[in-house]
């Protein structure tokens, strides 16, 4: 078996293929605010990226650049070499193109049940068939949800809601996945299950984008890290390297 077979295997691109995200050189801005300067940053199939930095950094802001909720003001977005920001695309057309945003923010419909929410997802992403053994899928994820199945997501804590909207985004199944702060404020049992779910998510060749402020957990997931300083990429590199760099990344400002 050669190499590049075998990485493609695991999920990972073979030698050459082009990224499922690309950013090249984006700025951004809040009215007057500038938060992004030029950055630039890839994603191959199935590659985790963190995405580190101190607060005010501009981490939230690339994650919402990829899924189309802020538009650039100059540099590209490219989701399989389309490019996105040309075609002045909105963001469910980033999510048609298989961006998923999974945000601390619930995302999940409040007055539906548990598996009213995921049936949902599971039209949306795979017209009528599929939905018994999507069920499935997400109850052996996360079994918390099966013994749920009927209460209205609304009424669950805020662990239980996230760990509901990840499972929608497993059956979705999207190209990337942008998670931001995917952990704040969730006991690390609950943390540990969401991250397991990633690593899933990960082996079946989807792209991750994690942005989190307790770097551990993304640290021991990811292929590569970005930092970010003030709205610049600062450093990026394999995960293995990043340790001292990511620990001065969040040295206050000064
Ligand atoms: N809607 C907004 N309007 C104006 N400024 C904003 C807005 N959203 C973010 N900013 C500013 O842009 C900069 C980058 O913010 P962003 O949320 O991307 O940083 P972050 O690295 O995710 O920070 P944190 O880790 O604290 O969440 C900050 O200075 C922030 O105050």
């Amino acid at each position: 078996m050669t190499a590049a077979v075998t990485r493609a295997a695991a999920g990972r691109p073979a030698r050459g293929e082009a990224p499922v995200l690309e950013l090249a050189s984006v700025s951004a801005a809040y009215g007057p605010f500038r938060a992004l300067f030029d950055v630039s940053l890839t994603l191959a199939r199935g590659e985790a990226l963190a995405l580190v930095g101190s607060n005010g950094a501009g981490k939230t802001t690339v994650a919402r650049v990829v899924s189309g909720l802020v538009t650039p003001s100059a540099g590209r977005v490219l989701v399989d070499g389309a490019d996105l920001t040309a075609a002045r695309a909105k963001p469910y057309h980033f999510a048609r193109a298989g961006i998923a945003h999974a945000t601390e923010g619930r995302s999940v419909f409040a007055t539906l049940s548990v598996e009213e929410n995921l049936t949902l997802s599971f039209r949306r992403a795979r017209g009528r068939g599929g939905v018994r053994g999507g069920l499935e899928l997400a109850y052996e994820a996360f079994p918390v949800l099966g013994r749920r199945r009927k209460q209205l997501a609304g009424t669950m804590s805020g662990g239980e809601q996230r760990m509901l909207s990840m499972a929608r985004v497993l059956v979705e199944k999207p190209k990337v996945l942008v998670a931001d702060e995917l952990s704040l404020g969730l006991a690390p049992k609950i943390v540990g299950e969401l991250y397991a779910s990633l690593a899933r998510l990960r082996a079946e060749g989807v792209s991750l984008l994690i942005v989190e402020q307790h770097v551990g957990h993304a640290l021991r997931l990811c292929d590569r890290v970005a930092v970010l300083g003030h709205g610049h990429v600062t450093w990026s590199g394999p995960a293995a390297e990043a340790t001292g760099i990511v620990t001065r990344a969040f040295a206050p400002a000064g």
